[in-house]
């Protein structure tokens, strides 16, 4: 099992973008699309294995060398900061992370004299960094979901969430304040592997790359 090159895909939005890009240069993972609850598929030939996990937890698997490779957001690697290394933008999946709050508010607010702001978010250490790195001082309220919910019911004033077409910023009566990154899809490598399995990584981060 050794020389096999293992993959961890993320269930959810950017499961079909990762399985067609992969298609592209050989890599046919496409039973990781089928209803079933099996997790872990083997292509012997190819010495492939592909997992399916949580899009939060692909970078776990891959600093630990469960999975050589990963395809996760960029948003999931500025909040946790785990050691892999990230060769390509593959970049699809893009959206963008907002500071957002009820359009009232925004109409007498002055971003410029923020301090002391209570903001929640599914992204807690990333956001904690940006805002004290402007010296401003906030309180962090860990969602894990319906983030938009969170002004609307006064358990924060502003959010910080992801936004892609601004659907539910509207529908909830909220606008976008402040971009703080951009965000598309990366591959992540595991360090050991890269040197373990350089020759077969660089292949497919080489054949990716002409894809992107
Ligand atoms: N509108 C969007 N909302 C959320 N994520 C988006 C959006 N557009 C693109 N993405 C990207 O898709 C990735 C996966 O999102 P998805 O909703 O499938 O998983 P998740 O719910 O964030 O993770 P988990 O299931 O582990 O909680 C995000 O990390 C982000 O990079
Ligand atoms: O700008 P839009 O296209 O409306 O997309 C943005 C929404 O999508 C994501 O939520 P998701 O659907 O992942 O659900 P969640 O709130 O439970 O995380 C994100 O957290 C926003 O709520």
């Amino acid at each position: 099992m050794t020389d096999f090159i293992t993959i961890a895909i993320p269930k959810g939005r950017i499961l079909h973008d990762s399985v067609a890009l992969f298609k592209k240069i050989g890599i046919d993972c496409e039973e990781l699309l089928s209803d079933t609850r099996k997790l872990i598929f083997e292509n012997p030939v190819q010495r492939m294995r592909y997992m399916i996990v949580r899009a939060t937890d692909v970078p776990t698997y891959v600093e630990y060398g469960c999975a050589d490779l990963g395809i996760v957001g960029k948003d999931t690697l500025l909040e946790q900061e785990k050691d892999v290394y990230e060769p390509l933008d593959l970049k699809f999946g893009y959206c963008r992370m907002m500071v957002a709050e009820p359009a009232e508010l925004s109409r007498t607010d002055d971003p410029s004299g923020w301090n002391n702001i209570r903001i929640a978010t599914k992204y807690p250490n990333f956001t904690e960094k940006y805002f004290t790195g402007k010296g401003i001082q906030v309180e962090i309220i860990k969602l894990y979901g319906s983030i938009e919910l969170a002004p609307l019911v006064g358990l924060s004033e502003r959010i910080v969430d992801l936004v892609s077409t601004g659907e539910t910023l509207k529908q909830n009566g909220l606008v976008e304040v402040e971009t703080i990154a951009e965000i598309t899809t990366r591959l992540i490598v595991n360090r050991a592997s890269l040197k373990t399995k350089h020759q077969r990584i660089t292949h497919i981060i080489e054949g990716l790359e002409k894809h992107v």
